[in-house]
């Protein structure tokens, strides 16, 4: 595979590459399937800094301001993360007296359906009112952006942030200090005095719905805002596999032994650092489900029946009984992987 690539890259120096079609056109990438084509495309841009080169000219770019990232009103639809040609950023660029050298500092995000190859570009150096008028947009605290963006955008957005803050966050290396310098594509960062190369880092942190088989257990931290309540959820030590992470956490947190536990989905998120969520279902036995709270991590921990988390899902805003001093319980967003579990335990119950 190895001989493959390099000859792939080969050909790449050899031949005038006007636009990344040219790589994607190329046999070995065009063979495959559209999904293996475009992983392979992508695996290029990642190791030729030439050819990324070439693919960031001809790009589309997500834009930030300090890692905030920029968001555009779409109709009734919410707000929309826009990508914008490299000719456009460049276009406004030049009118700010800006050089368009800065476009070398975007990260690569992934190539489109429509054939684009994709960029995360943070203009944290420009004024941030210029860059609202001329993109004709607002760039938005990322907590913030959370709630008002288009779901379809946010794995996008969640996983740009979390490439550009890597960058800002690691620019030395940990073992001779010296600064470390980064590859075109931003895949990885190298420290040119040891040779150490740095590649973007996640927490793995599991996420589990304890049920006993006719009620689900949902708590609630004191930072959270008032009434959410959600999922346990704890970052896996080190050494640790999944399923001790788990039995760990719901013991350590409301002080239940776990029966069995199964795998159901996960999801980047990037609170407070770029995390993986590994969400999981867990059981316990009717006959152990007393709860005893963790205080030092939870405000509460309650067993919910499928009623009463029915209408916490329903709850699509703080309703009036706030208002009246009684706040209701309501439950993470359906871009949180927390209520995904908490709607597949709904489907079963009812099953
Ligand atoms: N997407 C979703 O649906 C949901 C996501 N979450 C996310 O899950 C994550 C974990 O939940 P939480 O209950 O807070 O976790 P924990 O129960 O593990 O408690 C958090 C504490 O763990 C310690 N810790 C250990 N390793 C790390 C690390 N790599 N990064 C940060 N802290 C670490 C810190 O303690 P100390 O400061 O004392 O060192 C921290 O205060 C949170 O980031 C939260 O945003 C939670 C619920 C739903
Ligand atoms: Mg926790």
């Amino acid at each position: 595979m190895a001989l493959v690539w390099r000859k792939l890259l080969s050909t790449l120096n050899t031949q005038p590459l006007n636009s990344s079609l040219f790589l994607y056109g190329h046999p070995l990438v065009r063979c495959c399937s559209s999904y293996v084509s475009q992983m392979r495309y992508l695996t290029v841009l990642k190791e030729d800094d030439d050819a990324c080169s070439k693919a960031q000219a001809s790009g589309k770019f997500l834009l930030f301001h300090n890692l905030a990232p920029l968001l555009q009103k779409e109709g009734h639809e919410g707000y929309s993360a826009p990508l914008f040609a490299a000719a456009d950023v460049k276009g406004i660029l030049g009118k700010l007296g800006q050089s368009d050298n800065i476009l070398e500092t975007s990260v690569l995000i992934g190539y489109s359906q429509d054939s684009e190859t994709q960029f995360a570009l943070d203009l944290g150096i420009l004024e941030m009112n210029d860059l609202d008028h001329h993109f004709c947009g607002t760039f938005v605290e990322l907590r913030k952006a959370f709630f008002l963006l288009r779901r379809q955008d946010i794995p996008l957005v969640f996983r740009s942030q979390a490439l550009l803050r890597w960058h800002q966050t690691h620019q030395y290396c940990s073992q001779s200090g010296k600064p470390t310098e980064r590859n075109r594509a931003g895949s990885q960062r190298i420290c040119k005095s040891n040779g150490n190369i740095y590649y973007p880092q996640m927490a793995p942190v599991v996420i589990s719905l304890v049920s006993d088989g006719t009620r689900c257990l949902l708590a609630r931290q004191k930072s959270f805002p008032k009434g959410l309540y959600s999922a346990l959820a704890g970052f896996c030590d080190i050494g640790e596999t999944v399923e001790e992470t788990v039995r760990r956490e719901v013991a350590e947190e409301v002080g239940l032994e776990i029966e069995s536990l199964w795998y159901t989905g996960s999801q980047h998120w990037p609170f407070p650092n770029s995390s993986l969520m590994i969400a999981c279902h867990a059981s316990v036995s009717a006959e152990k489900s007393q709860i005893t709270i963790n205080d030092q991590e939870l405000e509460d921990a309650r067993w919910f029946t499928a009623d009463e988390i029915k209408r916490a899902l329903e709850r699509k805003k703080l309703p009036r009984e706030q208002e009246a001093g009684v706040i209701p319980i309501w439950v993470p967003p359906r871009t949180a992987i927390a209520n995904q579990l908490i709607q597949e335990w709904i489907n079963k119950q009812s099953k």
